[in-house]
């Protein structure tokens, strides 16, 4: 349950209660009660505050730290609490509310000698701390320092040339004072080039580092995953808490941290500081991971996307425009909507819901075998209620599927012999064609995800896959089509403001597999992207837009050029399947999610 959201009733029970002066002094004197969820902050002197008193919300506190006076002859104590709550912006032309930091400083001096006060102090500052990291106390606790663990120590990986080429001057800014308040040790390193974070993470002492960081967009977090899941040692590596500070353009995963804390969906450096403070809180949420093999035989690990058509189109079309930021990508839009392609191809996909598999599913809020619809999308409330529903859909959602079973030639896959043919285009001589092909697009030969001689990738076996030159197994769906788009995500966000699956949760053991059919107008198109922002897309009627939640799925393009992506990076073209991997790795959410166990 999320601590903060989650807490009524309970969350209401004083834990603490004192009466301190102020600093600077100037006569002030509050009264202080903390509950856990807020800080209550009275005046008591000049002029008590009878009707008005200030609540720091803890989601909001980073830290607390003590201190002594300057002067030795004062034997008081102080304490700092740092927080970064939502204000009303000051420019007027503005809206909305952005995050302040705000230090409220606190003097304990009811004791004569400074090592009493220390006392009180460092009871508050631990009862704080506790509450911001989610270490269980109560009015009964004996709060002290050794409730609290040591201080964590965080690897942190920084692009110096992501999304707009501030990633530096935003980590000197925001991110280090607001971890230097949570009392977090790092060592931050810059990469110097690409696949840098990819061979440092290879080679790290685990035991040195309680969280690896990317600081970027999320390239860089792929990296780092596929990094970990080079190594020998894999398992344990995987299990690294990671975690995202976005300062690049293509920010998604940070984008559905935001949304799963609760917070209102935001840009720029205000989601660096939602997600820098929950980084702070340090919750860490379980996440899948989808295992991806393209047709040389390379595979590698993904978090986000795989994406073919209208969609990585964008993506890596719209590089160009890197200078404008995330702003890129809508401005890709237009430019692709002048020129809409389609592309034939087959898909092909494990359904995760019962009763979906072999029949045609046409709006993919599919209905489960008993009627009910288990995934409608009514307005998405961001409380506890939200994630408990996001727990029950979960139920819903989940059959006992069994590993890939014999491949059987269905009417809708191809023979065996055969299955890499089609009538427009042959995946024959597929590796010097992709060669051509990266050479014609101008991409490197060993890019990440795209090595044509690929790296030791380890991990868990795709029991639900069979060879990608094999037929797909008998219990999947396969259709034929002129695709638009095809979008198979795992997060709610494909962008910072593209919120394309409201209620997927990082662990719920789903791909949603999204594709759009030829024959979709430009303006039912723009309707749905324009939609994307506020996830509202669902409730528009469109027969072109599909969805289906799978643990599996092949892309076999039948059309000779394309771009396909896997988590926004460009792979080679041709045909590409993955599956599911539960909860095999671990994020830094900051708010503790539902954690889901029943796959
Ligand atoms: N120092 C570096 N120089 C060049 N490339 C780098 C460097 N560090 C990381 N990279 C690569 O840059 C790519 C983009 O990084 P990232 O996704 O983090 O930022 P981004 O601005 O969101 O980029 P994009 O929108 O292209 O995904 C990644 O593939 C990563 O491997």
């Amino acid at each position: 349950m999320n601590m903060f959201l989650g807490a009524c009733g309970e969350g209401s029970e004083t834990l603490l209660h004192g009466e301190f002066g102020a600093h600077p002094p100037k006569g002030t004197r509050y009264a202080l009660s903390l509950t856990r969820t807020e800080l209550h902050i009275q005046r008591l002197v000049p002029k008590p505050d009878t009707d008005h008193r200030t609540v720091l919300q803890l989601i909001d506190v980073v830290g607390c730290h003590t201190m002594r006076s300057h002067t030795i002859a004062n034997q008081s104590a102080f304490f700092s609490v740092y927080a970064y709550p939502l204000k009303k912006r000051k420019v007027a032309v503005s809206s909305g509310r952005v995050r302040q930091r705000t230090a409220r400083t606190f003097q304990v001096d009811s004791a004569d000698c400074y090592e009493d006060n220390l006392k009180v102090a460092e009871r508050w500052a631990a009862a704080i701390k506790c509450l911001v990291l989610g270490i269980p106390i109560s009015s009964e606790t004996e709060i002290s320092r050794s409730l609290l663990p040591r201080p964590r120590r965080l690897l942190l990986l920084l692009n110096p040339f992501g999304g707009k080429g501030n990633a530096l001057q935003w980590c000197q800014n925001h991110i280090l004072p607001m971890i230097t308040e949570a009392d977090i040790g790092f060592n931050l390193i810059q990469t110097e080039r690409q696949n840098h974070a990819r061979e440092l993470v290879q080679n790290i002492n685990l035991a040195e580092w309680d969280g690896i960081v990317s600081i970027s967009g999320d390239g860089l977090l792929y990296e780092v995953i596929n990094g970990l899941m080079e190594r020998p040692d894999w398992e344990e590596a995987i299990k690294m808490p990671l975690g995202i500070l976005p300062c690049g353009s293509g920010n998604a995963v940070a984008a559905a941290i935001n949304f799963r804390a609760g917070f209102e969906q935001t840009l720029g450096q205000e989601l660096l500081t939602n997600c820098t403070l929950l980084l702070c809180h340090g919750a860490v949420t379980p996440l899948d991971l989808v295992s991806v093999t393209t047709a040389s035989g390379s595979r590698s690990f993904s978090f986000l996307s795989v994406a073919w058509g209208f969609i990585s189109d964008v993506d890596i079309e719209s590089e160009k425009f890197r200078h404008i930021g995330p702003a890129r990508f809508t401005l890709g839009t237009m430019v692709r909507l002048a020129s809409l392609n389609t592309y034939r191809g087959r898909l092909s996909y494990l359904p995760a819901l019962e009763g979906t598999a072999h029949r045609p599913i046409l709006r993919s809020i599919t209905m489960a075998a008993n009627g009910s619809l288990p995934f409608q999308h009514g307005p998405l409330h961001r409380t506890v209620s939200d994630l408990g529903l996001c727990k029950e859909r979960h139920a819903l959602c989940f059959q006992e599927v069994e590993p890939a079973d014999e491949p059987t030639p269905s009417p809708s896959s191809p023979p065996s012999s055969s299955s890499f043919h089609s009538s427009s285009f042959s995946f024959e001589n597929l590796s010097e064609e992709l060669v051509a092909d990266r050479r014609e697009a101008g991409l490197p030969m060993s890019a990440p995800g795209v090595s044509l001689s690929p790296r030791q990738v380890h991990g868990p076996p795709d029991e639900f896959l069979a060879p990608l030159d094999q037929p797909v197994p008998k219990s999947w769906v396969t259709v034929e089509e002129d695709f638009v788009s095809v979008l198979a995500i795992y997060q709610s966000h494909l962008g910072a403001d593209l919120f394309m699956a409201p209620f997927a949760c990082f662990n719920d053991g789903l791909i949603h597999l999204f594709y759009i059919k030829a024959g979709i107008s430009r303006a039912a198109l723009i309707r749905l992207f324009l939609a994307t922002e506020k996830g509202t897309h669902f409730d528009i009627e469109c027969p072109h837009f599909i969805h289906i939640p799978v643990r599996a799925f092949r892309i076999e393009p039948l059309t000779r050029k394309g771009i396909l992506t896997i988590d926004g990076e460009r792979v080679e073209y041709g045909p590409i399947q993955g599956q599911i991997h539960h909860s095999v790795a671990n994020l830094i959410t900051g708010v503790n999610q539902v954690k889901i166990t029943a796959f």
